[in-house]
């Protein structure tokens, strides 16, 4: 049995940080995560958009803030567990186990990080899509490189399908964008830069089916309140429908409400060994910010250390002392 010191669930900017903290406490750390990628809200949710209320940054885009975040990070050798949706803690004298649909975790304590819940993709509701998930349609983009030479589609209206079209542009072979509206919900740079790309723009087309003999080969298209028809030959399909979130802790044995978790001011649970931080925390005054959640996060990180030994000081070294 391996067993972490900390665990963290939840890889958004308070995740992040957490992690951080946790690594420059030489905490042995794992990190899980629903989503493919690092970054929790602010890649999944608003990349694009500006960020002008982080300490020391006048502005930053979300997407920049959690690339900075994980470089950060690169600093120690956390294992990260992404993909991964937990289901349940359950707890063994000094050892908490954290189920998730895939593996069993064990750690000596862990921090929720969970903000809103975890992410998932809207998904194409078509009864043949799932049979191409992974194999043709994709609802990530881990690897730009594999649509290099390829023909593909990008289903979705806003700024992140728009964006994923301008970017697979100078890769793929060719590329096309679908939407079910006649107009896009992005920002008008990225719109002027769409008319002006070779990506072709299939306005309002809905997809109405999709097949192939092993993988996807077809798309069904459809013209938006007409009987009008088309099929368009496509080696992936890329789903940018937006996401959900999905909060429920009823089996994790701690307190909790539909606002989060009601944390002590050391972050504590009502569970021993379990902390948390960022939104998914709930006190009196409680205020749902990046900044707020940067300030729980050393607060749960040193907390959790020392629970796991008393000798572990809740207040540290500073930073500025152990690299010189
Ligand atoms: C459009 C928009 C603009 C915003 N602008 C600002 C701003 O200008 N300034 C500001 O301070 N804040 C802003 N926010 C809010 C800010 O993004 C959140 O406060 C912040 O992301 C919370 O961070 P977090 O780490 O607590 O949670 P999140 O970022 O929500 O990350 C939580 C992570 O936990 C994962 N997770 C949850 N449950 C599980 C599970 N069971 N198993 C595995 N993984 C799980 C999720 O997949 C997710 O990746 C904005 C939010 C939005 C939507």
């Amino acid at each position: 049995m391996n067993v972490y010191d900390i665990t963290i669930v939840g890889a958004g900017p308070a995740g992040m940080f957490a992690a951080f903290y946790a690594g420059m406490r030489n905490a042995k750390t794992k990190i899980i995560d629903t989503l493919p990628q690092l970054g929790g809200q602010l890649t999944t949710l608003y990349p694009e958009k500006y960020i002008y209320d982080i300490p020391g940054f006048p502005k930053i885009k979300a997407d920049e803030l959690a690339q900075n975040l994980e470089k950060q990070l690169t600093m120690f050798n956390h294992r990260y567990c992404l993909e991964e949706e937990v289901i349940r803690l359950d707890y063994q004298e000094d050892i908490i186990e954290i189920v998730t649909n895939q593996q069993t975790h064990y750690s000596k304590a862990v921090i929720l990080a969970l903000g809103n819940g975890s992410f998932q993709p809207r998904k194409l509701r078509l009864e043949q899509a799932e049979t191409f998930e992974n194999n043709g349609i994709d609802y990530f983009i881990s690897d730009l490189m594999k649509y290099a030479g390829k023909k593909v589609a990008v289903a979705g209206g806003g700024d992140s399908a728009v964006d994923w079209a301008l970017m697979l542009e100078p890769i793929a072979k060719e590329v096309s964008l679908i939407h079910r509206r006649a107009r896009f919900r992005a920002h008008e740079h990225s719109i002027e830069q769409l008319k002006n790309s070779s990506v072709q723009i299939l306005t309002p087309y809905m997809i109405r089916g999709v097949s192939g003999d092993k993988s996807l080969e077809t798309l069904h298209l459809q013209v938006a309140k007409s009987e009008e028809t088309t099929d368009l030959n496509v080696d992936y399909l890329i789903v940018n429908y937006g996401f959900t979130t999905n909060l429920n802790l009823k089996d994790w044995q701690i307190n909790s409400s539909r606002q989060g978790i009601p944390v002590q001011s050391d972050m504590k649970s009502s569970k021993d060994g379990v902390y948390c931080c960022g939104d998914i925390t709930q006190y009196d005054g409680k205020v749902d910010l990046i900044a707020t959640g940067f300030g729980e996060a050393p607060t749960a990180v040193n907390n959790a250390l020392h629970y796991i030994d008393p000798k572990n000081r809740t207040q540290p070294m500073h930073s500025s002392s152990l690299f010189q």
